[in-house]
């Protein structure tokens, strides 16, 4: 009911980033572009953070080190229970009420008119570009497809949860490495029940190094002398973090923080595929909710952040239901929900 009366009110389109080059700077935001969600009560991931449990003793590599991955296996880890019901979870079950789902999102077209064919991408601050509707229809059924096959095999969908409890408000499946939410390292093989992460199919690392390139295309095209690497570093995808989101589904204010030391201060982009539902995005220099920018993010769009922006917080404050492309949802058979696809550079001595 809250998560209703915030997305009845606000506007989803933070303020594009238009400042002339040589004066892009990570700080301030604009209050102009601040947002009302203070009522959005999603707990951030180191607030969890803050009440689990210390790890196990076991010594695993984390996030940020720079020792070599061969390190990285686990040797004999224990499993934590698993709730069987969750298990496989298919982000292409059609539900009971789907009937209704369908009426919903008929109303909404309706009732939204045309959709504005434009691209509007957006340069939203140094670093951060989003390529709106960059992912044409068939490469998100593909990829949904994909998501699908390998979100119900070994390494699959889990709900992660943190020590003291409290679960995440998604399903995530790693795919390259494993992170785990709880002790925020990468791993070969995730605790939950020892399985490896199935590799990044290479059509998706494919349309990472596309959309990289569209970004360049962009902001060259937007300012003259610009040097788009500095601006948007080029990155080969280790790890991609899948998360399906529910329509209650969100994700608090964090940073992507726990790739190497050397990959984030070279900036290396974090690239973000957004499928489904429509999300209303956060971001900002801290993790202050009230005065984070918002953005909406809808199906096929593609949100990068590297440069002077790959250590910003950002989160999921809500999921607007039924605003799947009908299309999508016909031939995919997407669950109400979203899904979301994080590439990220583990270290930049990584090649392809
Ligand atoms: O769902 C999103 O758009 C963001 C996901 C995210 O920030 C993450 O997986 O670290
Ligand atoms: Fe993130």
């Amino acid at each position: 009911m809250l998560l209703r009366l915030l997305r009845g009110s606000s506007s989803y389109t933070s303020k594009p980033f238009s400042s002339p080059l040589p004066n892009l700077s990570l700080l301030p935001i604009s209050s102009s572009s601040r947002t009302k969600a203070t009522t959005m009560g999603a707990r951030t991931l180191d607030q969890y953070s803050a009440t689990r449990r210390s790890p196990p003793r076991r010594r695993r590599r984390r996030r940020g080190s720079i020792a070599s991955p061969k390190l990285m296996r686990n040797s004999g880890p224990k499993f934590a229970s698993v709730e069987p019901e969750e298990l496989p979870f298919d982000i292409c079950k059609t539900e009971s009420n789907d009937s209704l789902t369908k009426i919903n999102r008929e109303m909404i077209k309706e009732l939204e008119g045309p959709k504005n064919s434009l691209h509007q991408n957006m340069h939203l601050r140094s670093g951060m570009v989003l390529l709106k509707n960059f992912l044409d229809h068939h490469n998100q059924v593909k990829i949904i497809q994909k998501c699908r096959d390998l979100g119900i095999g070994s390494g699959g969908f889990y709900r992660p949860r943190f020590r003291d409890g409290a679960k995440l408000h998604l399903r995530m499946m790693c795919l390259g490495m494993n992170w785990d939410a709880e002790s925020r390292l990468y791993q070969d093989e995730r605790l939950i029940d020892g399985a490896k992460a199935p590799n990044i199919p290479q059509e998706f690392s494919d349309l990472v190094d596309k959309a990289i390139h569209a970004s360049h295309d962009f902001l060259r095209e937007k300012y003259k002398n610009i040097n788009v690497e500095a601006e948007v570093p080029k990155m080969s995808p280790e790890i991609c973090i899948v998360n399906f989101y529910s329509n209650y589904g969100r994700l608090g204010l964090h940073q992507d923080r726990d790739e190497t030391k050397e990959s984030l201060h070279k900036g290396l982009p974090v690239v973000s595929f957004s499928l489904g539902d429509s999300a209303e995005f956060l971001y900002g220099t801290n993790r202050d909710v009230a005065s984070a920018c918002k953005v909406l993010l809808e199906s096929g769009d593609v949100l990068i952040f590297g440069g002077k922006s790959r250590l910003i917080f950002h989160g999921v404050s809500s999921i607007l239901p039924s605003t799947a492309p009908k299309q999508l949802i016909d031939e995919a058979s997407l669950r109400p929900g979203r899904l979301n696809l994080t590439f990220r550079q583990y270290s930049p001595s990584f090649v392809r």
